[in-house]
């Protein structure tokens, strides 16, 4: 499998470190086939962030990203802190534009039932670039008619 850098048609995501980040590794997709490349907590390496079960908290990443025009950044939750500690992301996806230029921070919630503590360094959550369609909106007077009509929330049933 191609490597995002030999993929010519791969987005260039600009990253900025903020001074919080110093040296913490930057964003990286872990294999070769990953979708999303992981984000650490920019947290002081003597003051891990504590997340009490049932609190939440925004944990910041120390980094800027400049992300194409046409693209996104969608933060979500890795499955292994959110099987074995209960901790996910509160707002899942996470929506990053591409023309935010702030520090990009992910909103963990402690679903365990024991306290958790973000470590500086700590992996916790993951980023997906994706590609974005950007609609125009028609207002009109009527909707089209369609066979499923208004039925929704399970109206085909469950077998
Ligand atoms: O998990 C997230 C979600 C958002 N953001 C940043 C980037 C995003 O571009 C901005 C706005 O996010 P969103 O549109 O989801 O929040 P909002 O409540 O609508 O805020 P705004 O009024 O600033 O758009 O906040 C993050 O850093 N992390
Ligand atoms: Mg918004």
């Amino acid at each position: 499998m191609k490597s995002a850098a030999e993929n010519s048609s791969a987005p260039v995501i600009g990253i900025v470190r903020l001074p919080h980040a110093g040296d913490l590794a930057l964003p990286a997709y872990e294999t070769g086939g990953s979708a999303g490349m992981d984000l650490r907590a920019a947290v002081p390496e003597d003051r891990p962030l504590l997340i009490l079960p049932g609190k939440r908290a925004l944990v910041p990443t120390g980094l800027i990203f400049e992300i194409p025009e046409g693209f996104e950044g969608q933060v979500r939750p890795r499955s292994g802190l959110a099987y074995k500690h209960g901790i996910t992301c509160l707002n899942t996806p996470g929506t990053i534009d591409s023309d935010y230029r702030g520090e990009v921070k992910v909103l963990l919630i402690n679903h365990g039932d024991e306290d958790f503590y973000v470590e500086r360094g700590m992996r916790i959550a993951q980023i997906v670039i994706a590609s974005v369609t950007r609609a125009e909106v028609e207002e009109r007077s009527l909707a089209g008619s369609t066979e499923r009509g208004n039925g929704g929330f399970g109206s085909t049933g469950t077998a």
